[in-house]
């Protein structure tokens, strides 16, 4: 029996996987859908074997779960895992170590640096402009394009250059990267719903030998996106290592002394670091595959799903173009840090965008010891009785469900479930203002909030805001015959079909005529 057991929520699914494949499963959708409309901000699930997991998006519990670290932290088979295929960056750490890497990171990512990466943005912008602009014919209604593949190489460029100093794609020729597309497909590998399975057993595979035995299982295992997940790190390990070591003997032989990018910067800083504050190299060779992958697929996929949205909303693309250009125009040249973000309709689409289609759909947590989880609303038992308070055991998974808390009616209103950019420019819901939503960004969960938030969320919007004013200012979209399917995935991705495995969106692309 459990303190969960009186919870309302959906029946199991199976004894062996309980709910697990419905939650993780790329068609998951109306599943996630269903049971916040029909069980409300505090559900039970049935997870492996047998246990029962929380799925929240009430905000005072979430708030709970996601800021009380000793309490409440990422499981150890997702920390683990991440560890394994990224090495021991700030998504793969814990406790002590987590705080420290992420005060060495903090500043790195502060609004007075990233006005001066706004240059660098608009360089790699312009070159995107350029190859796109080459490959749509001028006088015709537009050519189908791959708005992901153009979005996923401008994202890694722009991390590279502003990340690391490091240029991965000129954007000029077509040719596969092997780097590029480990980064593409980490999240719908090493998330797709048998390997998420897999990887909650990985505590108890890292205890059976050494490494190189895990590797060779891994290698020999029957399941393909397990032979996929060693590939992805090899590719992931080479390239960082290479281009650690050159800026690390760059910067020791006095070169790059000023390199604006996020590793020349945290490298410098680690040099200069007291003792007990410097991280071993480990730990900053593994922040790179760590921030590329973070910064690159969520930021791509948000851009694509935006254009995307903007092709199906003729009205709301004219709109945009329009405040854009009339922007550009008055500036006489490219908008910099501080008129890129006083666009009110561009802040409003991306907004919107982040609100109802958060690339990653939940994050999970674990229970670390028995603990009390207060609740913003009572919630009605199965027996008929009010819970002010859930009793949670130690060891229980938990889903923060950032699509339902984004989408919840009773906090939005009635068409929470729409896109639509023009609610930002009204005041928001008295219910949302009074619910403290602990989410970092605009009441919104996308970018989560406490000790793990997002750390480049602000990164993040720089990148929107520049490349979709620039692509809006120079291009039109339309939908194209070819069917968009987003895939549920720790980021979410689109296909061409509910079966096929390779991320890409085609949109019909034109030039923007004058005038
Ligand atoms: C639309 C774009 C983005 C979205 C929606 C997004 C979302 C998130 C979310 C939800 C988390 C928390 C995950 C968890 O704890 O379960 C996170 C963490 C993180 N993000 Fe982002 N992110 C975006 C862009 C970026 C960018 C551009 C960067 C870097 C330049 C970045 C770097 C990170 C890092 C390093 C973490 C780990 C923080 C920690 O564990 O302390 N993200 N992101």
């Amino acid at each position: 029996r459990s303190s969960l057991d009186k919870l309302p929520g959906p029946p199991s699914g199976s004894f062996l996987l309980g709910n697990a494949i419905q939650l993780s499963d790329r068609r998951g959708w109306d599943f996630h859908t269903s049971i916040a409309r029909k069980y409300g901000p505090v559900i039970k699930v049935h997870w492996l074997f047998g246990t029962l997991g929380l799925y929240i998006f009430d905000p005072l519990a979430m708030s709970q779960v996601i800021k009380d670290t000793a309490k409440y932290d990422e499981p150890s088979w997702y920390i683990g895992t991440n560890h394994m295929m990224l090495g021991p960056g700030i998504l793969s750490v814990a406790g002590d170590t987590h705080k420290k890497q992420r005060k060495m990171l903090t500043p790195v990512f502060s609004a007075k640096h990233l006005r001066t990466v706004v240059p660098i943005f608009y360089r790699v912008t312009d070159k995107l402009i350029e190859a796109i602009s080459s490959r749509v014919p001028t006088h015709s209604e537009g050519a189908g394009v791959d708005v992901l593949g153009w979005m996923s190489r401008a994202a890694l460029e722009l991390i590279g250059q502003a990340g690391i100093g490091y240029s991965f794609d000129p954007l000029t020729e077509d040719k596969p990267d092997a780097y590029a597309d480990a980064v593409k497909n980490f999240a719908p590998v090493t998330t797709a719903s048998e390997i998420l399975l897999l990887r909650q057993l990985a505590p108890f595979f890292e205890r059976l030998g050494p490494a190189w035995l895990h590797r060779w299982v891994m290698e020999k295992m029957p399941v393909r996106n397990v032979r996929r997940a060693v590939q992805i790190t090899d590719a992931l390990y080479e390239r960082s290592l290479e281009i650690f070591r050159t800026k690390k003997a760059a910067l020791e032989a006095g070169e790059d002394t000023d390199a604006k990018d996020i590793m020349s910067i945290l490298l410098r800083a680690n040099m200069e670091a007291s003792g007990e504050d410097q991280l071993p190299e480990d730990q900053l060779l593994g922040q790179m595959s760590t921030i590329i992958f973070a910064a690159m697929d969520t930021t791509s996929n948000a851009m694509s799903r935006t254009l995307q949205l903007l092709a199906e909303h003729p009205e709301v693309q004219t709109k945009l173009r329009r405040e854009i250009v009339d922007a550009k125009l008055a500036a006489g040249g490219p908008l910099d840090y501080d008129k890129l973000h006083a666009l009110p309709y561009l802040d409003a689409v991306c907004r919107e965008t982040l609100r109802l289609h958060a690339p990653g759909p939940q994050a999970v947590r674990v229970a670390l010891e028995d603990a009390v989880l207060p609740l913003s609303h009572p919630v009605r038992a199965t027996d008929g009785t009010l819970l002010h308070e859930v009793a949670v055991p130690r060891g229980t998974n938990i889903f923060v469900s950032v699509i339902a808390c984004n989408r919840n009616e009773a906090l939005w209103g009635p068409d929470a479930g729409e896109w639509k950019p023009e609610r930002w420019l009204a005041p928001l819901p008295a219910a949302l203002e009074s619910a403290s939503i602990p989410g970092v960004y605009s009441n919104l969960m996308t970018f989560l909030g406490g000790a793990r938030s997002c750390i480049g969320f602000t990164f993040s919007q720089l990148e929107m805001m520049v490349v979709l004013s620039e692509m809006i200012a120079n291009f039109t979209f339309a939908p194209s015959e070819k069917p968009v399917v987003w895939n549920l995935s720790g980021i979410s991705y689109p296909t061409v079909s509910t079966e096929s495995t390779k991320p890409e969106l085609w949109l019909k692309v034109g030039v923007v005529r004058e005038g």
